[in-house]
This record gives C-alpha cells, structure tokens and sequence, in this order.
C-alpha cells in the first residue's frame, strides 16, 4: 500500500496533482472536502467560512480532527483496489496531522511537498482565476500566512520528497505520475527533486 499526502502553498499545483492521480484512476481524499462537508452541514456557505469552520473543528477536537475524519476514508479507498493500493491524500498542513497519517499508515506514508516560488504561483493562480483571491497578490500573501499559522513550513520541511514544480505543466504532472508509479523510488530516477535549494 502507498499513501502519498500532498503538501503545498497557495497554487503550488496540489490540484494538478490530484487530478493526475485521477487520469490514473487513483482515489484521491481531499482534506479540504471534508471541511467544505461539515461547514455545510453546520449551514453555512463553504466559499466564505472554510477558515473559520477548519479552525473551529480544530479547537472542538483536536488538531488533528480533519485528518481523523479522512483516514478511515482512505482506508476505504485503499481496500477497494485491487493489486497494490495507491491513495492520494490532498492537503496536509500540519505536523500534527502528519503524525497521525503516520501512526495509521507507517512506511507506507510518503509525504509528497510541491514547491514554486511565489511569483510564478501568483501567475499561475492568476491565471486559474477559479477565485476571487486568485487575482490578488495580497490575498495570496494573506493565505499563505495562515497556511503557515496552521504549521504548513514544517511540514514542508518534513517532507520525504519535493517536487520543485517551476517548469512546464506537462513536466511537473510527469514528474506527479512517476511518483504515484513508483513513491520515493521515483526521485533517483526522474530526478523529481528532494534537495532543498
Ligand atoms: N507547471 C505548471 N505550468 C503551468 N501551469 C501550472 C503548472 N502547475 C500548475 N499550474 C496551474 O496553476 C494553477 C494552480 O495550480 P493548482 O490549482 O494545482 O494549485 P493548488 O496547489 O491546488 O492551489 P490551491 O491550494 O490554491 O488550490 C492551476 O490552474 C494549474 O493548472
């Protein structure tokens, strides 16, 4: 079994690679649909209070309530494949949350950082457009700080490979579909990164 957990800043390409994941017919959990499921059972509208409903459901029960809710999901997703399971997880952003994917799954756990620098994120999300925030730089810089309230630089550091996603789309979502091929092995061979500049 592989479980291969995403981490990235704001339009670091977190999205892309799951999506590629998907073409392979990889299940993919994504962290954020779960707090988008429960900021919409709480009636609220999921596009303005994501924030506010991940850090309540935080102080409610514990740091790692988001990811307590997505590990039996990627259980699930792991036992209903056949041959040797592969699970993409999106969007880890705490050291605690990493511990518990870790206490669930061990070696089997690969923390994946997707890393670009800034500009060309702001470009790339500008260009997306898929959100208000998208189309400005503050705001940007505004999420990515509160990512890295949350813990996200250690977790980036934590890391056990880094795809430095700074070249073409079709190079970094080759670079994605070796690692999902083949987890850490995939570094020696497609050079996919794991040296921090
Ligand atoms: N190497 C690349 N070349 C060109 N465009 C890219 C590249 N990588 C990603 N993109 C595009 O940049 C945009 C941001 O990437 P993506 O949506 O995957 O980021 P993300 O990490 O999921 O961001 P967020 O956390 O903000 O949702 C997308 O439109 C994606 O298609």
């Amino acid at each position: 079994m592989r479980i291969i957990g995403t981490v990235g800043l704001p339009g670091s390409g977190k999205g892309e690679a799951a999506a590629v994941a998907r073409e392979e017919d990889i299940p993919v959990v994504t962290m954020g649909d779960v707090i988008r499921a429960e900021t919409r059972r709480r009636g609220l509208d999921p596009t303005e209070n994501h924030g506010e409903i991940a850090g309540k459901l935080r102080e409610e029960e514990g740091e790692t309530a988001i990811a307590d809710r997505c590990i039996p999901m990627v259980r699930e997703a792991a036992e209903d494949q056949s041959g040797e399971p592969v699970v993409l997880v999106d969007g880890l952003r705490s050291m605690a949350e990493v511990e518990r994917f870790v206490d669930a799954f061990g070696e089997d756990f690969l923390l994946v950082s997707i890393e670009a620098p800034f500009d060309l994120r702001a470009k790339r999300l500008g260009a997306r457009g898929r959100e208000a925030t998208d189309l400005d730089r503050e705001k940007l810089r505004e999420r990515e700080e509160r990512e890295l309230g949350f813990g996200m630089g250690e977790v980036i550091d934590a890391a056990d490979l880094t795809i430095h996603n700074d070249d073409s789309l079709e190079a970094f979502r080759e670079q994605v579909r070796a690692v999902l091929e083949a987890g850490a092995d995939a570094v020696d061979e497609q050079h996919a990164g794991g040296e921090h500049e």
